[in-house]
């Protein structure tokens, strides 16, 4: 029979120890606002990385974040900016209802591309650009940069390796204070039109968190809850639950007693919580039936793990296992243009330097973060937002 189990942990290429090492690749930055900034900041731990563009809405705007970031080309045109020849991939940080149109913009134009999550504010427009993509031999994926962190391979590695033994639960939650930073309502994360609402802008972190450990199989059943703001219509908070299936099919045997059911391998729920009106510990934590893994918060960027293997007898910790994996420290150069706006950014020099090796060894995904995955996950985000009678971007009020 067969059991459930973890993919292996998905090395972009096995061979490489040093998690920042990586082949030359020239980037163009697409939307000049934070975490576009953050991206650069972080590419600077790269020294084989270089940013050759960026493009804003405005040349203003373009202008300001290419003298920060030391940046020969600006452009006030995304178009404009594709047009370089230099630029082998852009990274796309803009608004999410934009997704579609520059994602398709950019693979027209026969660049690799990085989509900031969400990848797109539809299942129906993520397989747009994925066709577009395959048709192109481009490389595309989803700005997921929690899959390249470390901590979060190692904690792959401790589930595929079975420490854990079966995975029967994955809590993951991800809410922030959006009020810090954002104004209601007229930051862009309130815009129903503009694809705001915590669904699309927090949901794909815990959503891929579930996936990761339940094996990248499909959940059978989905229950959400939430508050939809009235005036904007968008989803404010969510608590979702996932139900996966057993793997396998087993029959009752004889026990001792008389008939004994096994438990079901595979079987496990994932419960999920996600929103922007106050700040959760944002946490990860697996169990499965040999002991739990915790990882740390902020989760969707962690550094450390924390493992309780199980002894015998409810209650009972046998080991404690803690990896810690520090983030590159700031540079003066980093630390001239401002910092990072948002947690643990640097780690996305992570994300950027596997993205290097996979274009230089020919891949046109990620293994760290599929494409498959990134349908799976949005497929759940749609089914939460019909169960919670949010409209999508484009109906009309
Ligand atoms: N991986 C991560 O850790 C993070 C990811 N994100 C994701 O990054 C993306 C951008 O977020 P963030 O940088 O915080 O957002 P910002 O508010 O900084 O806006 C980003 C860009 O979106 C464009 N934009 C803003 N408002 C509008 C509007 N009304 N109409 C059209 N375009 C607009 C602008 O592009 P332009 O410069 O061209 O004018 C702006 O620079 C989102 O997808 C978000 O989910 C966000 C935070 C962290
Ligand atoms: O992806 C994200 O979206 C919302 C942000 O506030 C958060 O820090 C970020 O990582």
């Amino acid at each position: 029979m067969e059991s459930s189990s973890i993919p292996p942990p998905p090395m972009d290429d096995p061979t490489i120890a040093d998690p920042l090492s990586c082949p030359p690749l020239k980037w163009g930055i697409l939307g000049c606002g934070r975490v576009s900034h953050d991206f650069c900041q972080a590419l600077k731990h790269l020294p084989t990385q270089k940013v050759v563009a960026c493009s804003a809405r405005s040349a203003d705007s373009a202008q300001a974040f290419a003298t920060k970031h030391n940046i020969s080309n600006f452009y006030g045109s995304y178009d404009d900016m594709l047009q370089n020849e230099e630029v082998e991939i852009v990274y796309v940080g803009n608004v999410h209802s934009l997704r579609r149109s520059t994602g398709e913009m950019c693979l027209k134009a026969n660049k690799h591309v990085i989509l900031e999550k969400p990848f797109a504010c539809s299942v129906e427009d993520a397989e747009y650009l994925i066709g577009l993509a395959k048709e192109r031999n481009l490389f595309l994926m989803e700005g997921m940069w929690t899959r390249f962190f470390p901590a979060v391979q190692k904690s792959r590695d401790i589930c595929s390796e079975k420490l854990l033994g079966e995975i029967a639960t994955v809590y993951s939650d991800f809410n922030f204070c959006a009020s810090d930073s954002d104004e209601y309502p007229s930051s862009f994360l309130y815009q129903r039109k503009l694809g705001g609402g915590a669904n699309l802008l927090v949901g794909p972190y815990p959503m891929a968190a579930a996936s990761m450990y339940f094996g990248g199989r499909a959940p059978d059943r989905i229950q959400a809850v939430g508050q939809v703001d009235q005036e904007m219509g968008v989803e404010l908070q969510v608590a979702a639950v996932l139900s996966y299936p057993a793997t396998g099919t087993e029959k009752p045997i004889l026990g001792s007693s008389g008939m004994v059911y096994p438990k079901l391998p595979g079987t496990g729920v994932a419960t999920l919580s996600y929103g922007m009106l106050c700040e959760t510990p944002e946490e990860t934590v697996v169990v499965g039936s040999k002991g739990r893994m915790k990882i740390e918060g902020p989760g969707h960027c962690p550094t450390k793990l924390n493992v309780e293997l199980k002894a015998e007898g409810r209650g009972q910790v046998g080991k404690t296992l803690i990896f810690d994996y520090p983030l590159p420290k700031d540079t003066p150069e980093i630390v001239e243009a401002g910092g990072f706006v948002y947690p643990n950014s640097a780690g996305f020099c992570y994300e950027a330097a596997a993205v290097a090796r996979c274009i230089a060894a020919g891949k046109k995904e990620a293994p760290q973060f599929t494409i498959e995955e990134t349908k799976l996950n949005l497929k759940i985000i749609e089914k939460v937002r019909d169960q919670l009678g949010v409209k999508p971007i484009w109906e009309e009020d």
